[in-house]
């Protein structure tokens, strides 16, 4: 090549070269490394630095390390340093080669060499070196196992999980086979995969989970394999990495398990399902279980579709209300029951559930989804039964009595009260108490009976008890029968109280008739001869006194022809009056018939004289009242009686000589002019007729 070749080469290089003297003088510089240093041409680099190069690096140090290479070397090579350009003063990085040129006598003639600008070529490597640093700390941080192996299977490196998993540290498993650490057969398995890998020359990803070293619980791991390759493209190993996807499989596999229970759940309830999307317009998904409810086309449920429509106006608001209820997040759910048309035109009764399942970042709800059950025929039911039950309850109102239902042990479980307003019976005051709690003593003790009874023989009646309420006495009677219940129920039983007052009221009269003087009120003879026989009973068990006086009226008859009839039955009714006035609780007074009165005073004393004494003073204190005025229809009138006494003790006598002996007394208080009384005395004259 001629020197002009030569020069024009050197000129046109696409790195900077130079020649420079011993003395640093530039001899020549190219027109790559005049453009490095900011220069356009020689002229202009020598105006601006000199003859002389100045130190261009940016470490000064650098300089002498170069010449020092030099000269001791002759050449230098791939000499790497910081520079700085000379016209700018800017940063660069340089990669620079150079040799010295002597002459035969070894005297150094100059030195030349080359300048390339490896700047962005050391920027690339710098990213490179980061990238790898970035990527090896991620293999050595994840717990995923990562491993390489070349052609051979020979283990090349891995990561500390892979390596933690062994329990060696990854350099131990250089230079390793598979068959080191898990056996033949199973490093064959993993041989087959790598070889498809290198085969191929494409990942493949699949699920292994054979027990060995490596896995001794034999999970499953998805592992994927990567051929690795040179520069060149040629495959140089194969790249693996595990990770163990067990959890992941359980998790779905339950998922899996719940996702079915569910949709049987669903398939067995005959629920239909809805999926609400929120975000748009028509986003209304009812499955075809739901379509065939509405009676609609299933192919439907392909298809969002509003069918707000298709709800009962009369349910539309609560239906309205309890979706914004749960959109606002008031309701935990959305649960309403309402019409919708069938596509026949009836109504159908839907059940509606359901829930927002998904939220956007601002937390609106953007998904519903629920389940629709055709509640027709319980709705069906429930209007029947409310049918029967008011016809129930009309029956039940239109009777009289009360009706309870109570449990064995005397609770009422349920109550039937005809009044509405009846304090005693209302349920609200008595539902679950026992009777005891509710009921006077004597009153509860009847009702317990009739429970026992109807326990012991399937039926009670007849027991009857009373009560003190507000309008007055009531008597009730009971019949209480055991109510029909299905087993492992409680025992239960019906009672029903019915009403008997007026019943009672009735007996009683007949009662208080049969014994009782209808004009005066007054025990008649048949109750006296009964309080007679007892008295005489008690005196003589007590060794008691006691007086029977008999009384008559004095010319009563006169009184009755005089001022007529009414005005004797006043004046009996007085006598009455003044003579109860004039005993004490214990004593009795009776009429025995006509103008005749008897007065029984028991208990008078134990001594004869004593009780004749006080026999005495009340018969005169009686005589005494007696003759007081009478203010009859407003005239006044007088009478007197004939009082005569009889003395008992504790000798037993018959009623009847008791009373002869008061008789015969008081024809003796007549004989004696009458307004007197007299005590009978054995030697009396027996007389019936009374004297004028
Ligand atoms: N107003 C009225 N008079 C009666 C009733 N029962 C009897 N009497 C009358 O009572 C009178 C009884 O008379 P007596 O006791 O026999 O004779 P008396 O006129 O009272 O004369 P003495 O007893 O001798 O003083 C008769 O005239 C009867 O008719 C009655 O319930 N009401």
């Amino acid at each position: 090549m001629s020197s002009v070749d030569l020069s024009t080469l050197f000129e046109h290089l696409p790195i900077g070269a130079y020649r420079i003297a011993p003395n640093g003088s530039i001899w020549h510089v190219n027109a790559a490394l005049l453009r490095l240093n900011g220069y356009a041409s020689e002229n202009e680099m020598r105006r601006d630095v000199g003859e002389v190069v100045p130190n261009p690096y940016a470490i000064p140090a650098r300089r002498q390390e170069f010449l020092e290479l030099l000269y001791s070397r002759g050449s230098i090579t791939n000499f790497e340093s910081e520079m700085v350009r000379y016209k700018s003063g800017e940063h660069w990085w340089a990669r620079e080669h150079a040799h010295t040129v002597r002459d035969e006598d070894g005297n150094l003639l100059y030195y030349e060499g080359t300048i390339e600008d490896i700047t962005s070529e050391r920027a690339a490597q710098f990213r490179l070196d980061q990238r790898e640093s970035l990527l090896y700390n991620v293999l050595q941080t994840i717990p995923d196992h990562v491993w390489l192996k070349d052609t051979s299977g020979v283990y090349v490196t891995c990561n500390e999980a892979f390596a933690e998993r062994l329990k060696i540290q990854p350099a131990a498993l250089i230079g390793t086979r598979d068959a080191d650490w898990v056996g033949e057969e199973i490093a064959q398995q993993f041989l087959t995969t790598d070889q498809l890998v290198m085969r191929t020359g494409t990942s493949v990803t699949f699920e292994e989970g054979y027990e060995s070293t490596i896995n001794p619980k034999g999970e499953l791991h998805e592992v994927v394999k990567t051929p690795m390759r040179d520069g060149l493209g040629n495959i140089i190993g194969v790249l693996g990495m595990a990770r163990s996807i067990q959890q992941r499989k359980d998790a779905e596999a339950l998922l899996r398990d719940t996702t079915e229970q569910l949709e049987l759940a669903i398939m067995g309830a005959d629920l239909g399902r809805w999926n609400h999307d929120l975000t748009h317009e028509k986003g209304y998904f009812l499955d075809e279980r739901a379509c065939k409810m509405l009676g609609r086309d299933p192919r439907e449920s392909e298809k969002g579709r509003a069918w707000g429509h298709l709800i009962h106006p009369d349910d539309l608001t609560a239906t309205l209300q309890a979706m914004r209820a749960h959109l606002s997040g008031h309701a935990d759910a959305y649960e309403v029951d309402y019409r919708a048309r069938h596509t026949d035109g009836h109504w159908i009764w839907l059940s509606s559930r359901g829930k927002v399942v998904q939220f956007d970042r601002e937390g609106n709800p953007q998904r519903m989804v629920g389940t629709l059950m055709d509640i027709s025929g319980r709705k069906q039911a429930e209007a029947e039964l409310r049918a029967t039950q008011s016809e129930l309850q009309a029956t039940l109102n239109a009777l009289p009595d009360q009706l309870f239902e109570l449990s064995a042990d005397g609770r009422y479980r349920a109550v039937h009260s005809r009044e509405e307003e009846d304090t005693l019976y209302a349920s609200k005051f008595i539902l679950n108490k026992v009777v005891t709690e509710v009921l006077p003593k004597d009153a509860a003790e009847a009702f317990l009976s009739a429970l026992n009874e109807a326990q012991a023989k399937g039926r009670s009646t007849g027991h009857q008890y009373r009560l003190d309420l507000a309008p007055g006495k009531q008597w009730f009677e009971l019949t209480v029968v055991r109510k029909p219940t299905e087993p492992g129920e409680e025992e239960r039983f019906i009672a029903i109280a019915r009403d008997i007052t007026e019943r009672k009221i009735t007996e009683e009269a007949i009662q208080h008739l049969a014994f009782h003087d209808s004009l005066t009120g007054l025990p008649n003879r048949r109750l006296f001869n009964d309080r007679l026989h007892s008295a005489l009973i008690a005196s003589h068990r007590q060794q008691q006194h006691g007086a029977l006086m008999f009384l008559d009226l004095d010319k009563f008859k006169q009184l009755n022809d005089t001022h007529g009839h009414d005005i004797g039955d006043l004046m009996l009714q007085e006598v009455s009056r003044r003579l109860l006035q004039n005993i004490r609780a214990v004593d009795t007074v009776a009429r025995l018939g006509g103008d005749e009165f008897v007065v029984l005073v028991q208990a008078l004393s134990a001594d004869e004289i004593d009780a004749r004494m006080h026999a005495s003073t009340v018969g005169h204190k009686i005589l005494a009242s007696m003759n007081e005025p009478y203010w009859l229809n407003g005239r006044q009138h007088t009478t007197t009686p004939s009082i005569g006494i009889a003395l008992f003790s504790g000798e037993v006598a018959p009623p009847n000589e008791i009373l002869k002996q008061a008789d015969i007394a008081m024809y003796h208080a007549k004989a004696l002019g009458r307004n007197t009384l007299c005590f009978y005395d054995p030697d009396m004259p027996i007389t019936h007729s009374k004297p004028a």
